[in-house]
């Protein structure tokens, strides 16, 4: 990795992703198929892109229970407990309906309702993640979805990784489907003579899935656009250099696309980093994907000041954010932009991504700057209450009407007006 000296101004920011045309086009020509042929459509579409022959959609309970006999005891013991850190984390984020009352008899309210239901999309093409299982089923068990729908693809060798269905069992799904890509995200948001429709999808994935998600928002609800994983690390001198390198390629073998940046106040904390990354590379079973992308995505800022280092960090808004500093609690509160933000030395990113409890599910490409990790709102919708006494309709009634006429909306006014006599 380059070493740059941070100059003010710089842009760390990456072209939000669209895809190619030919992509673009593919994921139209593959909705507008489920949608006319259905399940005949999912079967022949998983055997062109998975190069499965399904003999079903639907996992069956013998596949699940299977799955967990499959597992050991350790690492079942593992995703448990997983599981209930996050479930645990989730469940504070809920909300109460809520009513008020003023003298005048006027009751408004919020009424909250978790959605009837919720299709989950796990990713499956290059890599398993019971993880992304445990982080998108539990908030929305923890928001009251009564129906939860799972999708993954299936891998050519050996269907769906027993881990991924351990997971869903854990999680408490028992409906899941054997379908992935555009095709799954279509049987999602239309429906097919198996897969019935739900209200909302979530979940990330590759480019034809987030193109998708994209094209069948409307007619279903959808969580976010998730891009390449994403990692920040602010440090100083106090960091050290094989840690801080771990953590960078912790997310960088995700995917050839993945982004790692260092921005450090430190130039001998960076060239020990950039030194320790490329020898720790080379030890990397996924070292072709991690190298792609630290080549390509991979950079290292040398700041004059930690508050330079903040304000390139706010530019960035990056999808995770590690702060190793002296006083990383006084550098975090100065963080406007990031997803989640991990504290100290042992606070690694890994740490979030499968087991502390809070979402790894997180906005990423520079859309901190406006949204929000998933979380337990994203599976509940807001009713708002109005009622108003006739003490308090005869006391506002007249500037009701008025205001509806300043909108040249007569009917409005009549309606209120109506009462009145
Ligand atoms: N943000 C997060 O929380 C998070 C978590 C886990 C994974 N991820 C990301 O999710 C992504 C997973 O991607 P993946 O590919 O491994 O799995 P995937 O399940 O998203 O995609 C696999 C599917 O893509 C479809 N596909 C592949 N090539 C195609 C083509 N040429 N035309 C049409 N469809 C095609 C196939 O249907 C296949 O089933 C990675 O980028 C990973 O970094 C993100
Ligand atoms: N870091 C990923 C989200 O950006 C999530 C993940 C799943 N498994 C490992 N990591
Ligand atoms: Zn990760």
């Amino acid at each position: 990795m380059e070493i740059e000296q941070l100059m003010e101004g710089i842009s760390l920011k990456r072209s939000v992703e669209s895809g190619t045309e030919e992509q673009r086009a593919a994921v139209k020509e593959i909705l507008l198929k489920v949608r006319n042929e259905g399940d005949a459509a999912l079967y022949e579409l998983t055997k062109r892109f998975d190069g499965v022959d399904l003999h079903s959609l639907r996992i069956t309970e013998k596949e699940i229970n299977e799955a967990l006999q499959g597992l050991s005891d350790e690492h079942l013991a593992i995703i448990r407990e997983a599981a209930k850190n996050i479930k645990s984390f989730h469940e504070k984020q809920l909300r109460n309906s809520w009513i008020s009352t003023d003298e005048s008899g006027t009751m408004l309210g919020q009424k909250i309702t978790p959605l009837d239901s919720v299709g989950v999309y796990v990713p499956g093409g290059t890599a398993a993640y019971p993880s992304s299982v445990l982080m998108n089923v539990l908030p929305a068990k923890a928001a009251g979805v009564k129906r939860i729908v799972m999708v993954t693809p299936p891998a050519k060798e050996g269907g769906i990784s027993p881990a991924v269905l351990a997971a869903a069992n854990i999680a408490g799904v028992t409906e899941i489907y054997s379908v992935g890509g555009a095709q799954a995200v279509a049987a999602l948001a239309y429906g097919t003579e198996t897969i019935e429709r739900v209200d909302k999808i979530v979940g990330p994935g590759n480019i034809y899935v987030a193109l998708a998600k994209r094209e069948v928002f409307g007619d279903v609800d959808i969580d976010m656009i998730a891009g390449p994983s994403e990692i920040a690390v602010l440090a100083d001198d106090t960091a050290i250099p094989e840690e801080v390198a771990a953590d960078l390629l912790s997310q960088a073998e995700h995917d050839t696309r993945a982004c790692s940046v260092l921005v450090t106040t430190s130039r001998e904390l960076a060239e020990g980093v950039a030194a320790e990354v490329e020898k720790q590379l080379g030890e990397l079973p996924r070292e072709e994907i991690a190298r792609a992308a630290i080549e390509k995505f991979g950079r290292i800022f040398v700041a004059d000041s930690l508050e330079g280092a903040i304000s390139a960090i706010n530019e960035l808004a990056p999808e995770h954010l590690e702060i190793i500093t002296r006083d990383p609690m006084n550098v975090m509160a100065k963080i406007r932009h990031a997803g989640a933000i991990f504290l100290g030395r042992y606070s690694s990113e890994p740490v979030g991504d499968y087991f502390a409890g809070p979402n790894h599910v997180l906005p990423t490409n520079g859309t901190a700057r406006f949204s929000s990790p998933l979380n337990v709102d994203d599976f509940q919708k807001k009713s708002s209450i109005i009622m108003y006494s006739e003490e308090a309709f005869k006391a506002n009634s007249e500037k009701i009407a008025a205001f509806a006429r300043l909108e040249g909306l007569e009917a409005h006014a009549r309606a209120i007006e109506v009462r009145r006599k």
